[in-house]
C-alpha cells in the first residue's frame, strides 16, 4: 500500500472568530488527547495565559517571513491583522506516525489545505446566530473594539463560504460538538 493511502484523517477546523473553536477542541482534547493539535506560528501578541510553545509559537514579523521563505509552513495567512501559520514538519510527522491530526485555522488556510492535500476533511464551526457571534466574540473580552470589528467582517466573509466545507457543525453545546469532531476525526 502506498505510505499516502495509509495515512489517518487529517481534519481541519474552522469557522468565524469566536465561534468556539478552540473552546470545542480543548473540551475534546481533555477527554481524547491522542487527536493531535497542530501548534501554528503568529505574529500576534499572547492573550492573557496564553504560553509560547502551547497554544502558539509566538514570532516576530521577521521570524514569519524566515518560516515562509524556507518553506516552513503547510499554510499561512494574514488575519485581522496579524500573520498565522502551520508548520509543516510536525504535521507529516505526526500523519506520517498513523496519529489523527488537527488544524484550527481561517478560511484562507483552510483553502489551501484542501489544495495541497484533498485528503484532508474540512469542518466548518457555525454559530447558533449571528447575534450569539457577536455576544461570544465580545465577550470573551479579548480584543479591542475595533479588533473585535475587523473579526466580525472577516466572518461575514467566512460565513458565507460555509458551503466549501465537507461538514458544518453549529456550535450550541460545546460538550455535543466536541463529540461530534472526536467522531470526525476517527471516520477514515
Ligand atoms: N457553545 C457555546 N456556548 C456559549 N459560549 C461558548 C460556546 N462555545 C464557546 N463559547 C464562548 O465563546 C467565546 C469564544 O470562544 P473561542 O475563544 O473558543 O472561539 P474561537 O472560535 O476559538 O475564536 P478565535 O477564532 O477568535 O480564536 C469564549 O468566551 C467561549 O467561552
Ligand atoms: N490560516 C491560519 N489560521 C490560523 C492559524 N492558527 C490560527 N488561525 C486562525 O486565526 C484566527 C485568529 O486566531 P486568534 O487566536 O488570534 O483568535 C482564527 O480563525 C484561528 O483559527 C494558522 O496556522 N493558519
Amino acid at each position: 500500500m502506498a505510505a499516502h493511502s495509509a495515512r489517518p484523517r487529517l481534519t481541519v477546523l474552522s469557522g468565524p472568530s469566536g465561534v468556539g473553536k478552540s473552546t470545542v477542541v480543548a473540551h475534546m482534547r481533555k477527554e481524547h488527547p491522542e487527536v493531535w493539535l497542530s501548534v501554528s506560528a503568529t505574529t500576534r501578541r499572547p492573550r492573557p495565559g496564553e504560553r509560547d510553545g502551547v497554544h502558539y509559537f509566538f514570532v516576530d514579523d521577521g521570524e514569519f517571513d524566515k518560516l515562509i521563505a524556507n518553506g516552513e509552513l503547510l499554510e499561512w495567512a494574514e488575519f485581522a491583522g496579524n500573520r498565522y501559520g502551520t508548520p509543516r514538519e510536525a504535521v507529516m510527522d505526526r500523519l506520517d506516525a498513523g496519529e489523527p491530526v488537527l488544524l484550527e485555522i481561517d478560511l484562507q488556510g483552510a483553502r489551501q489545505v484542501r489544495d495541497s492535500m484533498p485528503e484532508a476533511r474540512l469542518v466548518f464551526l457555525a454559530p447558533p446566530s449571528w447575534e450569539e457571534l457577536v455576544r461570544r466574540l465580545t465577550g470573551r473580552g479579548t480584543e479591542a473594539p475595533e479588533v473585535i470589528e475587523r473579526r466580525l467582517e472577516a466572518a461575514r466573509t467566512e460565513l458565507a463560504a460555509e458551503s466549501e466545507f465537507d461538514t458544518t457543525l453549529v456550535n450550541t453545546s460545546v460538550e455535543d460538538v466536541a463529540n461530534e469532531l472526536l467522531a470526525l476525526t476517527r471516520v477514515a
